[in-house]
């Protein structure tokens, strides 16, 4: 591992950063560079250390080896660490984390005093950061007459008043109901660009980290598994855990026979080339949604493929189709006429669409 490495452009840089408990490497070895203004999402099941990661950040907790830069300065290694309050953060939690004794207006205004902002300087800006966030006007009322997307909003108000030059968000919207998630999701995705603050922000929810950050890391067992554009997510998973993650299709067990791909149980074989480089036999094609549907439209050198309704219902103007297609796992197709249950339909894949993960990836 490289230290003391200067950063010019980064505005956050990780390197080699790992945090053992005990004899449990939570986080093995993580390199991320955040840009003035990104907004970076970590995103991963529960317990995969992403946690851990933003409270190294905000200085919580200490890394066991690598380090943390922000600026041209290091705030932490294993030897030590800068404290939190010195490194110019805004933070935003899940339970909000306001202080039920201050107003609105003494909340949000509380780093302002922290720094020595004058009364009448803190108190323009806080009108300032209020309105921003919709909440004009409510300076004056205490935290628990609000509710709870008002609250949040009064922590983001908080978490960006004085500027930071990196502001953290804990799951801030995992207590929100899910029309006021997404539309708080946009709103401050909308604030934090149009203010030009860096971002990272934890969620165990892959539509909110696509919908708010420009990359998102995919963070599974203390590594990043993928750390890119959202888009690339869904075009290019770069492991099959993260197709799975994210919930991006069907996973088929198949074996590359040399010429084609022969798919466990299934009558039809698969001309997507091995991957370059691998010369794993064994391992999983992904089938993504929207890859499959109803139709004969085959290539000469494919079998047809068929399979055999399970269940439809109607949603959103279309049948969701269940298939049962002869390889052991139904997979979902859209239908705009109702099908009977157990009638055999043929199905035209996109080959073009497959992804192949090889066994050990
Ligand atoms: N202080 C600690 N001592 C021992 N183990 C810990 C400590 N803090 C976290 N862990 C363990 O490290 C792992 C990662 O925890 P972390 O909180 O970072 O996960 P997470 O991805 O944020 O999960 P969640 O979404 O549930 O919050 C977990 O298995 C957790 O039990």
């Amino acid at each position: 591992m490289t230290h003391h490495t200067k950063m010019p452009g980064a505005a956050v840089r990780v390197q080699g950063l790992r945090r053992v408990y005990g004899d449990r490497a939570v986080l093995d070895g993580l390199d991320l560079d955040i840009a003035p203004g990104e907004i970076i999402a970590l995103l991963g099941p529960s317990g995969c250390g992403k946690t851990t990661l933003l409270k190294i950040l905000a200085g919580l907790e200490q890394p066991s080896d690598g380090e943390v830069w922000m600026g041209d300065t290091c705030v932490a290694t294993a030897g030590h660490s800068v404290p939190p309050e010195q490194r110019g953060l805004g933070m935003v939690f899940q339970d909000y984390a306001l202080w039920p004794h201050l107003s609105v207006q003494g909340n949000v205004g509380f780093p302002l005093r922290m720094r020595g902002v004058s009364r009448q300087e803190a108190a323009r800006r806080v009108d300032e950061v209020l309105a921003l966030v919709g909440l004009q006007g409510l300076g004056a009322r205490a935290p628990s007459s609000l509710s709870g997307g008002q609250q949040q909003r009064v922590a983001l108000a908080r978490a960006i008043v004085a500027r930071p030059q990196l502001v953290l968000f804990d799951e801030p919207l995992s207590n929100l109901d899910r029309d006021l998630r997404d539309s708080l999701c946009a709103e401050m995705g909308s604030l934090l660009r149009e203010l030009g603050c860096t971002a990272v922000y934890v969620t165990h929810d892959h539509e909110e980290a696509c919908a708010l950050a420009d990359r998102v890391a995919v963070v599974m067992d203390g590594r990043f598994h993928q750390l890119d554009a959202p888009q690339a997510l869904w075009s290019a998973p770069r492991t099959r855990q993260v197709a799975q993650f994210l919930k991006l299709g069907t996973l088929l067990d198949a074996q590359w026979q040399g010429s084609h791909w022969q798919v466990a149980g299934a009558q039809w074989r698969c001309l997507v080339p091995p991957v370059a480089g691998s010369t794993a036999a064994q391992g999983q094609l992904l089938l993504p949604h929207g890859a499959l549907a109803l139709g004969t439209a085959q290539q000469d050198d494919h079998l047809p493929v068929q399979g055999r309704v399970l269940s439809q219902h109607y949603r959103c103007g279309q049948f969701d189709t269940w298939i049962d297609a002869d390889w052991g796992q139904p997979v979902r197709v859209h239908s705009s006429e109702r099908l009977p249950a157990g009638a055999r339909v043929p199905l035209s894949l996109d080959m073009q669409r497959l992804h192949w993960f090889a066994a050990v990836d």
